[in-house]
């Protein structure tokens, strides 16, 4: 068998991604007939310390650069060192693929480029096995469905005409399954687009396909989504809570906050306020990154007194990378963290990663980028990693509902084995799993 899988081929291409930017796609083929491809997501609102994405021509001149390079870079540089190596050996092609780039950023070959080869490896070497990437990567375990977090508000650097925030999620705990959860999510969506028609609000989408209309207030936002939840039929807080995700980074300018929509200019202390008085006055049980990604002194304090009320989640912050996560764990800073695959560009320091959370137990939230294709793996990686949480935008728009889709199809897959992590993915919440997984 493991023969069988040894690397025929590994072909790159450039593809458009969900905001029509280039981005790369990569194909694998093994020995044993298999092919399976892999495409590449990519951000708007990124961390500093991310894994490099190699992009092609002068950085300053606009944002959809092309990936020629980092394609040329897998068919050339990449593919001809790994072929014949076995793609069921994960560890080993990621650790081959760290070694031939050699950057601690992933700079010299690009994490698109590494990415690509690391998830078509895997895809290929599940496919070889006739199993599902989330079985393959997880084993017999997996079968925690996670619950989605879905963005049906956009703003900041996702719909700059929107709120200061950049994402207002729906969070069904109350569901009963994966299926009933997403069915939560498209009701109130839809809900919210009369909500906003009601109130003579435009419908137009952000990046993430969520609404976009300008405000007067942030908090209007969060008081619209609970009219949508309420019209839909649901609870708010019980049955659907309410997560954010700030992005605070691209808020500050000179070390302060700065709230256009509300007309505020606050330290990281009044920051800090802000957001206690928003979660005593709202079912929030979610905020990530609600400072800068350079304040970690204000993220220790704003850990400390809200780290018990809400999941503080570090997504700038910790970039998927365990040396910024360690330093998390170490000064008490966060209880949860983002992980996108490609802010470390391999498998194996995602889960790595992953583990490392887990261990100390911070909750994970598997997230897509604003920037997306129709590539599915972090549906199977929150499935096979026991993540409990994902995000991956809207249920509206094909390269989002591509993910909630997959996790119906895995639902359908389990069938009596699969569980719903409900409200036990939250532990500050005090919920458990209606069965042991
Ligand atoms: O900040 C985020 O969490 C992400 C995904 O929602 O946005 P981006 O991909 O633009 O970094
Ligand atoms: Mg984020």
């Amino acid at each position: 068998m493991a023969d069988n899988t040894r690397i025929l081929f590994l072909v790159a291409q450039e593809i458009l991604d969900s905001r029509g930017y280039p981005t790369v796609e990569v194909c694998a083929g093994l020995r044993d007939g298999t092919v399976a491809s892999a495409a590449v997501p990519s951000g708007a609102s990124t961390g500093r310390y991310e894994a490099m994405e190699s992009r092609d021509g002068d950085p300053g001149r606009y944002e959809g650069r092309g990936v020629l390079h980092a394609v040329a870079n897998v068919n050339d540089v990449i593919a001809p060192a790994l072929a014949g190596m076995r793609a069921d050996d994960q560890a080993g092609v990621d650790a081959a693929l760290i070694e031939l780039d050699g950057t601690e950023y992933k700079q010299r070959l690009g994490a698109n480029a590494i990415l690509g080869v690391s998830l078509a490896c895997a895809r290929a070497a599940a496919r070889a096995r006739r199993q599902g990437l989330y079985q393959y990567l997880g084993g017999g375990q997996a079968r925690v469905l996670p619950v989605p977090m879905f963005n049906v508000l956009n703003g900041g650097a996702h719909a700059p005409d929107g709120s200061d925030i950049q994402e207002f999620k729906l969070i069904p705990v109350g569901a009963s399954s994966f299926a009933q959860a997403l069915r939560f999510g498209a009701e109130t969506y839809h809900c919210l687009y009369h909500v906003l028609r009601d109130a003579g609000l435009p419908t137009t989408v952000g990046d993430e396909g969520g609404f976009a209309p300008t405000l007067k207030s942030n908090a209007e936002s969060l008081e619209l989504i609970l009219r949508a939840i309420e019209r839909a039929g649901y609870r708010p807080g019980e049955q659907i809570a309410i997560g954010l995700d700030p992005a605070a980074s691209g808020m500050v300018k000179d070390g302060r906050y700065i709230l256009k929509r509300d007309g505020l200019n606050l330290s990281s202390d009044e920051m800090t306020d802000y957001w206690e008085d928003w979660i005593g006055r709202y079912p929030i049980i979610s905020l990530e990154d609600p400072l800068a990604d350079d304040d970690w002194d204000g993220f220790r304090n704003l850990t400390a007194r809200l780290g018990d009320r809400v999941q503080v989640i570090g997504d700038d912050l910790f970039v998927t990378n365990r040396k910024f996560l360690q330093r998390g764990i170490d000064s008490g800073v966060c209880t949860s963290i983002l992980i996108k695959p490609n802010q470390i560009g391999t498998i194996t320091e995602t889960l790595q990663t992953i583990r490392l959370a887990q261990q100390a137990r911070y909750t994970c939230l598997v997230s897509h980028r604003s920037g997306e294709t129709c590539d599915t793996s972090i549906a199977d990686l929150a499935v096979a990693m026991d993540c409990r949480q994902i995000k991956a935008g809207a249920p509206a728009r094909g390269e989002r509902v591509a993910k909630y889709n997959r996790l119906l199809r895995i639902e359908r897959e389990l069938g009596d084995k699969a569980v719903y992590a409900g409200r036990s993915a939250f532990p500050h919440l005090g919920g458990t799993c209606t069965a042991a997984p």
